[in-house]
């Protein structure tokens, strides 16, 4: 029999425990709730449950001047590790259609292929019925904004002579003083690059009026269209949080910028040219503070702000690791300085796009990731359509094949 003094003990323990075990279960649910964080418009969770497996199908909805050439490039990489199918342009294009509305057939063997296609990231005015066609129905659509402060800017030196606005304009400031002299509704087809490009690029009327039902309406259908929405400024969480989703390894999403301006081709602007475009292209800028707002609120939800700066820092330290094994200057360099031309980027307007050399001692390993991390959109894109079509006459910008066909291999992964 157990003395009183004990089992007051006993007791003491037994509250104890009961507490502790409550703890216990309240950290697991918590957990739980944040693998499981359920989308209001998808209703499935965000943040696979551990262990996951790779997703595999993926759309990423190419927009301009966002960063989305880097993205591409991920995209693409991936596609190679896994022997993916990628939805390529047709033909000798280099775009999906861009700028008419997506159609299926736009993809190269589309009649053969069907909606079998793992992979699609080449630019193109989005059109959700007619991508459906060429991906299943299991695909992880998203897509990536930048201020369109900054993207203006981007947008204003890099179709300086093809945009009429732009061309007949001294500089960006004189263009946003005065849009309307410049920017002639007839030339409906260059003018999409002046004014809410992204809101185009998601399939809607960059000339719409700024009413806010239909704001509402819009931002919302995309909401039903797209798992998640990046923001360029923080490329590096964007890239934490699109590995967690997509259930990849971090060297996936490692990445080398791209396209890239140098400095001396970077105009600034003024104070009333930065209100100005908030006004000129109000429907991108509501576009980009509502999912700048809901990127933020996704990362609380479920990687959470620290974990999210530690993972940050992996990335930057993985990427500065691969930048000394892969490159001789250890950063990008002006057009004329990149001695492979092979590997130029292609070069438009008033802009000068950096590119990378790569060093001269790799090995056949490092030399296949370091080319791939370095290929910039159009080559890269003319060379997986040759792996992928090869009876099919080679795209223009094509990269000699030999070197890039060496066996699959990877960059020892970090522990
Ligand atoms: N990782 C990362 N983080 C932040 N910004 C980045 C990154 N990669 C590319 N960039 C910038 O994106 C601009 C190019 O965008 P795109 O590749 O989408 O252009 S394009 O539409 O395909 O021509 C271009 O912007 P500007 O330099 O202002 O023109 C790039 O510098």
């Amino acid at each position: 029999m157990k003395s009183p003094g004990c089992s007051s003990r006993y007791i003491k323990c037994l509250i104890v425990n009961l507490f502790l075990g409550l703890m216990f279960l309240s950290g697991f649910y918590h957990v739980k709730n944040r693998n499981f964080l359920i989308l209001k418009s998808h209703r499935e969770p965000l943040i696979p449950s551990m262990p996951c497996r790779a997703k595999t199908n993926v759309m990423f909805l190419k927009t301009h001047k966002t960063a989305s050439s880097t993205v591409l490039n991920i995209m693409f990489r991936f596609a190679e590790r896994y022997n993916l199918t990628v939805a390529l342009p047709a033909d000798y294009h280099v775009h999906l259609g861009y700028p008419k509305s997506f159609l299926a057939h736009f993809v190269e063997a589309f009649q053969s292929i069907g909606q079998n296609y793992n992979i699609m990231c080449n630019h193109l005015r989005f059109n959700p019925s007619e991508v459906q066609k060429v991906m299943a129905a299991n695909t992880f659509y998203f897509s990536i904004l930048r201020n369109p402060l900054s993207l203006l800017e981007s947008s204003y030196m890099y179709y300086k002579n093809i945009v009429p606005a732009f061309r007949l304009s001294k500089d960006v400031n004189e263009y946003l003083a005065s849009p309307v002299k410049y920017y002639h509704p007839k030339d409906t087809k260059e003018n999409i690059y002046a004014r809410n490009n992204m809101w185009f690029d998601f399939g809607y009327d960059n000339n719409a009026q700024d009413n806010k039902k239909y704001v509402q309406a819009v931002l919302k259908k995309i909401e039903e269209n797209f798992h998640l929405i990046l923001i360029a400024e923080y490329f590096d969480e964007s890239m934490i949080l699109l590995k967690h989703v997509l259930c990849w390894d971090l060297d996936d999403v490692i990445y080398f910028k791209l396209n890239s301006r140098s400095q001396d081709t970077v105009q600034t602007l003024t104070l009333e040219s930065k209100e100005r475009i908030k006004v000129w292209c109000s429907l991108d800028w509501q576009l980009y503070l509502h999912f700048n707002q809901s990127f933020w609120r996704t990362i609380e939800e479920t990687i959470g702000l620290q974990k999210m700066e530690k993972e940050v820092d992996r990335l930057r330290m993985r990427q500065k690791e691969l930048m000394e094994t892969c490159l001789s200057d250890q950063k990008a360099v002006k057009k004329d300085h990149i001695q492979n031309k092979a590997l130029l980027p292609f070069q438009s307007g008033a802009a000068n796009i950096l590119g990378y050399n790569l060093r001269q001692d790799l090995d056949n390993r490092a030399l296949r990731t370091c080319q791939r991390m370095v290929m910039p959109e159009l080559q890269y894109t003319s060379y997986l359509y040759a792996l992928q079509h090869p009876h099919k006459k080679r795209k223009p910008f094509g990269l000699s094949l030999p070197a890039f066909q060496e066996k699959k291999t990877q960059l020892p992964r970090p522990n």
